[in-house]
């Protein structure tokens, strides 16, 4: 990739930005020393942002690899003049149902409109030459820049073509948000309410019906689709899209098509002389698709798939760099910010932030900054994005901010491929992000750990890729060009540096082992044989690495492993209610427990109520019941009043209401799994005793006990033994942890924990603690084998 430098043009902050600036940076400082000089900036125009509204083509390999790039025939329209910010497209927002489907005349020009802006994308001046590929080929690699409109179009292509008969169409996102977000936008442009003729399907969240022809999912989910249909039959076409992130799922996939399509395309007869004769009924075409692709390595592993180029973008983005490499790239992110709300005409800012905490940092600098505006000054919103927070609260980035209001969307990377946010105009950069790196213990297991790292730049381009989707657009990159240059092209794909154990469990029930697949990048030895011993410590796999029926039973949850074997084991514990109202909680997406810094007393105060003398599982279930008897309690009153009563009590506890709600879909989902598995999940260790965390008496058998023996099957690997200084040293691996200061048991010595997960700041603290008997692992079959 070629950068060039085209001279400098630095936006030139304006007097009210240094005003402001100097006049608050020193209440600023006052709770961190941070800089109040504006941003130098380094104007970059370069090849990867398509810096021009270029001619628009389709190529193929063979033509790029001699030079020649000769255009395929294409359906050649003159190209439209461009309409400027076309703002109809900002009524439609993330997932959105129906948003289209009135009949009124506004709704009418919105849908023309839309299908306008649809024949102006780049890719369809290329369409019934992609088509005519896709129809040729089994497996094609399709490059394109982001914006030229793969995502959202190619499965309209092939569906309005006819090439896929009455089959379906998968196109697979490594994300959720992409997935759901996107499935609107095409069901918007299909003019069909979500969920019907275009669907999508995440995990714990489906929407599509028997009439579904195309299905946005995530990786994750279709290859969970491999267990109850390892053919994939319902597809016509698996598009892959993002193939570029190599996430554990999307390879698992890829290997698994490689397969599936030798089997479903092979003829099905042959004629007297051996030839073929007869195609294959039910044939499956494979599209491998991303803006920043190694697009020969993907071809090579189809054996040499067909690789098509889509040429151009629709908006151009402009590119800066910082002058200096930025130490403080929060404080950076929120200069430029500001610099942009002064100088630059309307439109939204998405910032990429490694991570949560970032964000919250960010958040509270912008919003004291922006109180200090000049009274005319734009008002400014803030949203949010980021994996463990809840999906509606994510989904609130894609509505449009009111008048006179410039919308501020922190993200980390996972608004960073696919997705458009409507009306975000200027991206800003800091090249961070967290990635997951999977440390093997000698012992067995390991553990998943999260470190923040520069991006790469194919990161550096997705990310620039969302300002300009609507309209000409900025990014200003808060590294210098030097820095992009020296970043790795692309990152490691993540089978090489994450845990195994979720995918070869699934392996294990489609009868496969991850050593044969025939993958694009093998994962390390090291790595497989921890995740086997975690595996039999489950109990999943016996001593020879075979699947067991607890195994198989428990790779139907859609939960951690380890979470599923302690749902398997309530079953003979008696107290599987029980035990999927704490997984439910585990599983959902953010945290039940809100923590107010400067309400500390409070909160503390409140969480009293419910906390439970065996520790945080306990405690979670308390908060469950007591949530639950909230809504019993408003039964008689309108619904809107029991959801004020419910929400006012959550606020008041310091309680996440949205974590309790998405428990509660996944608990009927995890119930659902049970009823399929033959497990009975309304019996209930409360049923027997009647005893809530009440004073233990002697004698006196607590429903606790068996609960947390049952979780305790599921996180024998996550356990540790008191030691004579206090500390707990782990059963299965050398380490020295503390209790979090967050769990109930942080000032209590008991013999044994139990914790969901261990973190790392300037001890290794584990989190989501419970007192178990030590006597407990004396009687864990493979603990015993494994120390016989
Ligand atoms: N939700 C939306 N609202 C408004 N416009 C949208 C929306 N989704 C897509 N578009 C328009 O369609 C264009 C193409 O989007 P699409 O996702 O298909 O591109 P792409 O080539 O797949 O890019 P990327 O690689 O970045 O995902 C966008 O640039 C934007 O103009």
């Amino acid at each position: 990739m070629v950068v060039a430098t085209a001279g400098r043009s630095t936006p030139k902050p304006g007097k009210s930005v240094v005003q402001l600036f100097r006049d608050k940076s020193q209440k600023y400082n006052q709770h961190k020393k941070r800089e109040s000089k504006p941003m130098p900036w380094v104007d970059v125009s370069d090849e990867e942002s398509g810096q021009k509204t270029g001619k628009n083509s389709l190529k193929r390999n063979g033509a790029m690899a001699n030079g020649q790039s000769p255009n395929l025939p294409s359906n050649h329209r003159r190209k439209k003049p461009r309409h400027s910010h076309d703002t109809s497209s900002h009524a439609h927002n993330g997932v959105q149902e129906d948003a289209t489907n009135g009949a009124g005349p506004s709704s009418l020009s919105k849908a023309a409109a839309i299908q306008e802006q649809r024949k102006d994308l780049p890719i369809a001046q290329g369409r019934e030459a992609l088509i005519e590929e896709i129809r040729k080929n089994d497996v094609t690699v399709l490059l394109g820049e982001t914006g030229s409109g793969k995502t959202t179009q190619v499965p309209q292509y092939l569906l309005e073509s006819g090439l896929v008969g009455n089959g379906m169409i998968a196109v697979t996102q490594p994300r959720r948000v992409a997935a759901t977000s996107l499935a609107a936008r095409v069901a918007q442009e299909q003019n069909a309410p979500l969920g019907q003729l275009v669907g999508y399907a995440v995990r714990f969240d489906e929407k599509s019906t028997s009439n579904t022809r195309i299905k946005y999912m995530t990786d994750g989910m279709i290859v969970r689709e491999l267990l109850s249909d390892p053919m994939l039959s319902k597809y016509s076409v698996v598009v892959v899209d993002e193939a570029h992130e190599r996430t554990l799922r999307t390879d698992l996939l890829l290997a698994n098509l490689k397969k599936i399509i030798k089997k479903r395309n092979e003829p099905t007869k042959r004629d007297a002389k051996g030839k073929n004769n007869t195609t294959s009924s039910n044939p499956l075409k494979i599209v491998v698709m991303s803006a920043t692709l190694d697009a020969e390595k993907f071809s090579k592993f189809f054996s040499g798939a067909k690789i098509l180029y889509v040429k151009g973008r629709q908006h151009p983005v402009k590119i800066y760099h910082s002058a200096e490499h930025q130490m403080d790239y929060v404080d950076s992110a929120m200069r430029t910010f500001f610099q942009i709300h002064t100088d630059q005409p309307p439109g939204d800012v998405l910032i990429f932030l490694p991570g949560q905490e970032d964000i919250e940092s960010l958040q509270a600098s912008i919003e004291l900054f922006a109180r200090q505006l000049p009274v005319n000054s734009p008002n400014v919103l803030i949203c949010s994005m980021f994996a463990a927070q809840d999906s509606r609260k994510n989904i609130q980035a894609f509505a449009p901010a009111p008048p006179n209001t410039r919308k501020c969307i922190l993200a980390t990377n996972i608004a960073e491929t696919s997705i458009t946010i409507p009306g975000v105009k200027y991206v800003i950069d800091t090249g961070k992000c967290k990635e997951k790196q999977f440390l093997a213990r000698a012992g067995g297991g390991g553990l998943d750990t999260l470190l923040t790292k520069d991006i790469t730049q194919s990161s550096a381009m997705q990310r620039t890729g969302r300002a300009g989707r609507e309209g000409s657009g900025m990014c200003f990159r808060l590294y210098p060009e030097s820095a992009f240059k020296a970043m790795q092209v692309s990152s490691e794909p993540e089978i090489l540096r994450t845990s195994l154990t979720s995918s070869i469990l699934q392996l294990k029930c489609l009868g496969q082992d991850m050593q044969d697949l025939d993958l694009m990048d093998k994962p390390d030895e090291e790595s497989i044989i921890s995740a086997f011993r975690t595996l039999w410590l489950l109990g999943s796999v016996d001593q020879k690495g075979s699947l067991t029926p607890a195994g198989r039973k428990m790779a139907a949850f859609p939960v951690d492993p380890m979470y599923a074997c302690s749902i398997v084991a309530s079953e003979g514990l008696q107290c599987t209610s029980e035990v999927i109202d704490i997984i439910s909680v585990l599983s959902s997406s953010s945290k039940l427990f809100v923590d107010i810094s400067d309400q500390r007393d409070a909160v503390a105060e409140q969480r009293r109520k419910f906390r439970h003398p065996s520790g945080d599982h306990m405690t979670i279930l308390n908060v469950v019941r007591a949530y639950e008897e909230i809504s019993a309690s408003n039964g008689t009153t309108s619904a809107n009043k029991n959801k004020a009563a419910k929400r006012e009590w959550c606020r008041k506890h310091f309680l996440n209401e949205r974590t309790l709600l998405e428990a509660q879909e996944i608990r009927n989902q995890l119930r659902t799994v049970c009823e399929r598995e033959n497990i009975n999940w309304t019996v209930s260790a409360l049923k027997k005793t009647a005893v809530v965390g009440g004073a233990k008496e002697d004698g006196v058998i607590h429903e606790e006990d068996s609960i947390i023996k049952a979780l305790g099957h599921g996180l024998t690997g996550n356990a540790a033994f008191l030691q004579p200084d206090g500390t707990y040293k782990q059963i299965m691996g050398p380490s020295i942890v503390k209790i979090h200061p967050s769990s109930v048991l942080c000032d209590k010595k008991v013999a044994a924990i139990i914790y969901d997960e261990l973190v790392f700041t300037n001890h290794i603290y584990a989190r989501g603690v419970s007192s178990i008997p030590k006597s407990f692992f004396a009687t864990h079959e493979p603990l015993k084998q494994r120390h016989a």
